[in-house]
C-alpha cells in the first residue's frame, strides 16, 4: 500500500556535513581527491547510505558509485540521478555531494513510501568529476558515454601515479582492463538529473532558494609550457635575457585583457597553475608552465578567444626568443538542457509555488557528458554568495530540501 513520500531533510544535512569530515584539512577545507584513499572512506560510507535506500551498491570500471532499484519492468531504461563526491584541493562540502545525497534522498523517500515505479532508478557518484588529481575532468562520465582512451587512462598525478594504477587499485572490482564493459548507451538510460549548488551568486542576488538549469558553459583547460634560457639572476642584462616567466606573464595578462574586452559575454579565463623551473629566487627560469581554464556558453566565441590567446603566446616568444608547447587536457562543449525536462521541472516548481529562474551554468557538470546520450535537466541550490571551490563554500538545509523536493517529484513523473 503506497504511502506519503516524504523528503527528510535533517538526514540529507547530517549527511552531507558527514561526508565533509572524510579529507578534511587543516583549514577546515575538503581535500578528497580521485580514488585517493579519502575518496575510497567516502565510496565505502556512500555505499552504505545507498545500501539503507534499497540500492544495490556496484562500481563500474571507470571508477563510479553506482547504486541501482530495479522498477515493475527492469528491462525499460534507467532513470538516472548522479553527481560527485570528489572535491578539489582546499574544497567546499557541498560542490557535488548534494547531488548524491539528494539522489540517495529520493530513492529512500520512494522505497519508503513502497511506490511502484515501472523504470530502473539509478544513482551514480562519477569519478574525477572536478578534474584535481589528473588534471582532465569529468573522468567517470567522459568513461560512461564512450570519450575514455589509453592516454586518458595513462595521466601520472603529481606522485607519478597514473590514473590505470590508481583505478587498479582503488579495490570493489574496478578494473580498467575492462573499461568498454561499463560504456553506456541512451538504451540504459532514460534521462539524466542532477542537483548541484549554483556555485555563484545569481540565485542568493535575487532571493531564490532553486533555480532551473537550461545551458551549461563548455570549459577547456591547457598547459601552456614555454621555454627560453636559464641565466644567473645578477649578471645576465635585462635585454640579453630570454626569460619565460616574463613571457608568460605577458600572456597572462593578455588572457585577462581578452575576457574582460566585452564584459557582456560570457568568456571566462582562469590561471590557477604556474610553475617556474629549475625555480630559485636568483636564477632566470629556463622554462616555465601554467594552465588555462578558458569556457563560455559560446563554442564559437571561445574559439575566437583561445586563437588569440595562441597568437599572443606566438608573438610573445618570437619577441624574446622563447619556444613555446601547449597541451590540451580536456574539451567539452557548451550544452543546452533537454526542453522537455526544462519546462516539466518549471511546471513542477510553479505547481510547488516555487519560483525558480531558468538560468545557466558557468560551472561544468557531468550532465553536459550525459547529455550525449539521454535527456538531461539540472537542478540549482543557491550558496551563501556564490562561494565555490573554497572552505567557505555553503548551503542552507531548506533550500537543499526545497531542491530534493522538486527533484523527487521531477523522477516521479518519469519512472
Ligand atoms: C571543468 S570540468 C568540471 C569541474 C568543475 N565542476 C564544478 N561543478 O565545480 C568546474 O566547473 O570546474
Ligand atoms: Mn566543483
Amino acid at each position: 500500500m503506497q504511502t506519503i513520500c516524504k523528503i527528510n531533510g535533517d538526514r540529507i544535512f547530517s549527511r552531507i556535513l558527514r561526508l565533509g569530515e572524510i579529507g578534511k584539512n587543516n583549514q577546515n577545507g575538503v581535500h578528497r581527491l580521485a580514488l585517493s584513499k579519502e575518496d575510497k572512506e567516502a565510496h565505502f560510507l556512500v555505499s552504505q547510505w545507498m545500501e539503507e535506500a534499497g540500492l544495490s551498491v556496484s562500481h563500474d570500471h571507470f571508477g563510479n558509485l553506482i547504486g541501482r532499484k530495479e522498477g515493475e519492468n527492469p528491462g525499460l531504461p534507467a532513470v538516472m540521478i548522479g553527481s560527485h563526491i570528489d572535491s578539489v584541493r582546499n574544497g567546499g562540502r557541498f560542490d557535488g555531494i548534494i547531488g548524491v545525497i539528494a539522489g540517495i534522498e529520493v530513492v529512500q523517500a520512494i522505497t519508503s513510501a513502497q511506490i511502484v515505479h515501472q523504470h530502473p532508478l539509478e544513482v551514480v557518484a562519477f569519478c574525477e568529476e572536478e578534474g584535481s588529481r589528473f588534471n582532465d575532468g569529468l573522468f567517470g562520465s567522459r568513461g560512461m558515454v564512450g570519450k575514455i582512451n589509453e592516454r586518458d587512462l595513462l595521466k601520472k598525478d603529481e606522485n607519478g601515479i597514473s590514473r590505470y594504477e590508481a583505478l587498479k587499485s582503488f579495490g570493489f572490482g574496478v578494473d580498467p582492463d575492462r573499461i568498454k564493459e561499463s560504456i553506456r548507451t541512451d538504451k540504459d538510460i532514460k534521462l539524466f538529473l542532477e542537483m548541484h549548488i549554483e556555485q555563484g551568486p545569481i540565485l542568493e542576488t535575487n532571493g531564490h532558494a532553486i533555480g532551473i538549469v537550461e545551458g551549461i558553459a563548455g570549459p577547456s583547460w591547457y598547459s601552456i609550457f614555454l621555454s627560453g634560457e636559464a641565466g644567473h639572476a645578477g649578471t645576465v642584462p635585462m635585454n640579453l635575457r630570454h626569460d619565460p616567466l616574463m613571457g608568460a606573464a605577458e600572456v597572462i595578462s593578455e588572457i585577462e585583457r581578452l575576457c574582460k574586452q566585452e564584459p557582456e559575454k560570457k568568456t571566462v579565463g582562469t590561471v590557477g597553475i604556474i610553475q617556474a623551473f629549475p625555480g630559485g629566487s636568483n636564477v632566470i627560469p629556463s622554462s616555465v608552465e601554467f594552465s588555462l581554464d578558458l569556457r563560455d556558453i559560446d563554442l564559437q566565441r571561445r574559439s575566437n578567444v583561445y586563437g588569440k590567446i595562441v597568437n599572443k603566446v606566438q608573438n610573445v616568444c618570437e619577441k624574446r626568443g622563447l619556444t613555446y608547447r601547449i597541451e590540451k587536457h580536456l574539451d567539452v562543449d557548451p550544452i543546452a538542457c533537454s526542453e522537455n525536462i526544462v519546462s516539466s521541472l518549471r511546471e513542477i516548481s510553479k505547481d510547488k509555488g516555487i519560483t525558480a529562474p531558468i538560468m545557466i551554468s558557468g560551472a561544468g557538470h557531468d550532465a553536459m557528458l550525459m547529455s550525449e546520450i539521454t535527456d538531461i535537466g539540472m537542478i540549482f541550490v543557491r550558496c551563501e554568495k556564490g562561494i565555490s571551490h573554497q572552505p567557505n563554500e555553503k548551503a542552507e538545509q531548506k533550500d537543499i530540501t526545497l531542491g530534493t523536493e522538486l527533484l523527487l517529484e521531477a523522477v516521479l513523473k518519469f519512472v
